[in-house]
């Protein structure tokens, strides 16, 4: 899949629309050479002195000519091979290659980017009508969706039996139909009207509006009688009389129309820190005041270039390390990233758990590497002999990475998504601490955010961000359970450092209590 990483997707749109627009032009202008061609051979045909005499209806009896006969017969055998060779000329051929297999966005894309959107009307409060016309939020306008895009989204959700997305996607795909209609815009649609009323009342009425699905069911069996859903027109009557709800059948005593969102599985604490709004773990006021920040000098290297620290939390302990990444550092590590990222299948093994795509990088890789794991120790005080490779991800068009602890032991809060066995925990210990820094700002979304701690980070390139995953008797804190928020809009690029247990005896001394 390309979505779950928006860089590669961007990149293949550019490359596939492109390559498309190449190989269909030069298909047309190869089909016009052979029509030239074909026609020039018809045009001779039709020259020729037999052909002309049957048009002309000459009478054939007298007549017997020698080299008539020997130029007609070499005519004909030679048009026929120029015809032949024409008609069995396979211009198709790079464009079918191309078609068959070089297309990447496929159909497994649209249906990801459909589910971002999605995503992303729910956690950042979007309407369906202001993203159909282009808008993300209140960030900048792009190209307006027509009412056969808005019918697809609607009919997607649907075929899921997600109707609480659906309803409103179809009731802007109704509206454009009608403005494009009044417009006089000649929309290519894949679906008609009654295509589109059946949809609605078969959304309105498993939310709840059995006025609504009538209303839209009648309509259909009005103008369509022989529609596949016109008979579902008897349930839904039968449906509203059973109800005993009353209706007189006209629009303007519809009731308001209901559409309940499913909270199965929705966290609403999530999707509120993703905004970037309190919660109510969030730190008060008063604790806020207790949070400071500082410029450390702990090496020789600080003097010089002292870290700004910024105490986010106290218990347990996490802070931001503003401007870890100096210079170009950020991009480097991007553009090394680039053409290696790949999909990692979750532990879950749920596509829409984790959208994003990842790498790593030994220290040495490149100098750049070593040298940032360097300056992590320095500022961490840890030591980084058994950290792990520095991982690279960038995020897909609406990314996220569901809930979960970035340490390997087991717990009873949630499935823990990372494999046991991807790092040797006899040798290494577990992840004590986690060091993730931003190699982007995305334009909007994307946060860090900290369930238990009512924490959210908005990612700033260049930044880092520290936090403990184990408490001092070994234990995993899981306080630090963490997701990252889908993207709004822009790209979210980030890297992580895991410093493990050993080799932290001393830095970071063990305490029997199980609450520090
Ligand atoms: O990208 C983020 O904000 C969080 C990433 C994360 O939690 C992880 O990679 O383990
Ligand atoms: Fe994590």
């Amino acid at each position: 899949d390309l979505f779950s990483s928006s860089l590669q997707l961007e990149q293949s749109l550019i490359e596939t629309e492109a390559n498309f627009v190449r190989h269909l032009s030069d298909y047309i202008k190869k089909e016009n050479s052979r029509l030239n061609r074909l026609t020039r051979i018809l045009n001779e045909l039709k020259k020729s002195d037999y052909a002309v005499e049957s048009l002309a209806k000459v009478d054939i009896t007298e007549r017997s000519n020698p080299i008539d006969a020997f130029l007609g017969i070499r005519r004909v055998i030679r048009s026929r091979s120029a015809v032949l060779d024409i008609l069995f000329e396979n211009v198709a051929e790079d464009i079918l290659a191309f078609l068959i297999d070089a297309v990447k966005p496929q159909e497994e894309d649209l249906l990801g980017v459909t589910n971002s959107l999605l995503r992303l009307q729910d956690t950042y409060r979007l309407e369906a009508k202001d993203i159909a016309n282009g808008m993300i939020g209140s960030f900048d306008k792009t190209t307006p969706m027509t009412s056969d895009d808005c019918f697809l989204i609607g009919k997607t959700a649907a075929s899921i039996t997600d109707y609480y997305h659906a309803m409103p996607w179809l009731s802007v795909a109704e509206e454009k139909m009608d403005t494009e209609a009044a417009s006089g815009a000649s929309i290519q649609r894949t679906f008609t009207r009654n295509d589109l009323y059946s949809n609605i009342s078969h959304a309105m009425f498993a939310q709840g509006n059995v006025e609504h699905a009538l209303w839209y069911i009648r309509k259909l069996r009005e103008t369509d009688p022989s529609h596949p859903s016109a008979s579902s027109f008897y349930e839904i009557w039968q449906s509203f009389k059973d109800s005993g709800r009353k209706w007189d059948g006209s629009w303007e005593s519809l009731p308001p129309v209901s559409n309940p969102r499913p909270m199965d599985g929705v966290d609403v604490e999530y999707e509120a820190l993703c905004r970037g709004e309190a919660v109510e773990k969030s730190a008060s006021e008063k604790e806020k005041a207790k949070l400071f920040c500082f410029l450390q000098r702990n090496t020789p290297f600080q003097i010089l270039a002292p870290m700004k620290v910024e105490i986010i939390n106290h218990s347990p302990y996490m802070a931001i390390f503003r401007g870890l990444l100096i210079g170009n550092e950020a991009d480097r590590f991007k553009a090394m990233a680039s053409d290696k990222l790949k999909s990692q299948k979750s532990f879950l093994d749920n596509v829409s758990y984790r959208v994003v795509k990842t790498t790593a990088f030994k220290d040495s890789y490149d100098e750049i590497v070593a040298r940032v794991s360097k300056r992590i120790g320095e500022v961490t005080s840890f030591s980084m002999e058994s950290a792990e490779s520095t991982s690279v991800a960038n995020y897909g068009i609406g990314g996220h990475y569901g809930p979960h602890c970035d340490v390997a032991q087991p717990n009873d809060l949630f499935t823990n998504e990372h494999n046991p066995l991807s790092f040797n925990k006899t040798l290494q210990g577990d992840r004590l601490a986690t060091v993730l820094f931003y190699l982007s700002t995305p334009k909007a979304g994307g946060a860090t955010v900290f369930f238990e701690l009512g924490v959210s980070v908005p990612p700033v390139k260049n930044d880092a961000l520290f936090w403990f995953n184990i408490k001092k008797n070994g234990d995993g804190d899981f306080r630090s359970l963490h997701a990252s928020c889908p993207v709004l809009l822009g790209q979210k690029w980030v890297a992580n450092k895991w410093i493990h247990e050993r080799g932290q005896e001393f830095r970071y001394p063990c305490d029997l209590s199980p609450d520090v």
